[in-house]
């Protein structure tokens, strides 16, 4: 996979250097290459925004630098890549979207800062390529950097080669079929006693069957605390399956 970074700070992705990520690109599984916006501005100030028409707070991103650094990266012969763009009102990323991101050959990301990019940027980029517009959560960061790092992680740990063995990606608790999207439940491993406390003993009795009870039930109890809704979700495919049995 491809994978394109615009972004007035390059150096924010320095953390894609590192650790499976970094092996990733080694290895060339993970092709990520990062481009500084101002390098597309044409004055020597090397202005990326301006004031918002129709006035308000904040500065919004011209679109001029944006419109000829997207001709310049995603505007060659062959496929266009699809061009992510994170942003507070864009629809939900989930693990779901990331596992389709994942069968993407070529991405393009586009940082926004400030109020946002200019909307004929978007409306321009969308005649020669698929946009997708998306939030990583209902917070509004100061730029889509950080949101990009956790699109970008989430999507490359899913492309084959990425995870070893031992982080196979099938055991998280979001990926489909995985305990039925249930949040993961404790995990413990040696020294069996710590600071007066003790691995609950089932794990360490090599009955593969109670471990798993065990593990779904401890899953159960997480999601019921931490997110019931997922559990209403979950009743509500049970018996729309049920339903569509009988
Ligand atoms: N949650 C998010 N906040 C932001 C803020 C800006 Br500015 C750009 C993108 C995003 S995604």
């Amino acid at each position: 996979m491809r994978i394109d970074i615009i972004t007035i700070f390059p150096d924010y992705f320095a953390p894609l250097e590192l650790s499976l990520i970094g092996k990733a690109r080694a290895a060339g599984i993970l092709d990520i290459r990062l481009h500084d916006l101002r390098s597309w501005t044409r004055d020597r100030h090397n202005t990326v925004d301006d004031t918002p028409y129709g006035g308000g707070p904040g500065m919004v991103m011209k679109p001029q630098p944006w419109g000829e650094a997207l001709d310049a990266v995603a505007g060659g012969a062959g496929a266009p890549p699809r061009l992510v763009l994170p942003t507070p009102s864009g629809t939900p990323f989930t693990q779901e979207r990331a596992k389709r991101l994942s069968d993407e050959p070529w991405l393009v990301f586009a940082c926004g800062r400030y109020e946002g990019i200019d909307a004929r940027v978007v409306a321009d980029a969308e005649r020669r390529m698929p946009v997708e517009e998306l939030s990583i959560g209902d917070y509004v960061l100061a730029g889509g950097e950080s949101a990009t790092l956790v699109i970008v992680e989430t999507v490359s740990r899913l492309l084959p080669g990425v995870l070893g063995n031992a982080e196979s990606a099938v055991q998280d608790s979001f990926a489909a079929g995985a305990m039925e999207h249930l949040l993961e439940g404790p995990v413990y491993t040696k020294p069996a006693h710590w600071r007066d406390q003790e691995v609950p003993p089932v794990l360490l009795s090599g009955d593969h069957g109670a471990v798993d009870r065990w593990r779904r039930h401890e899953a159960l109890r997480k999601t019921a605390r931490n997110r019931p809704e997922l559990l209403r979700e979950l009743a509500a495919r049970r018996l729309h399956e049920l339903e569509r049995s009988d």
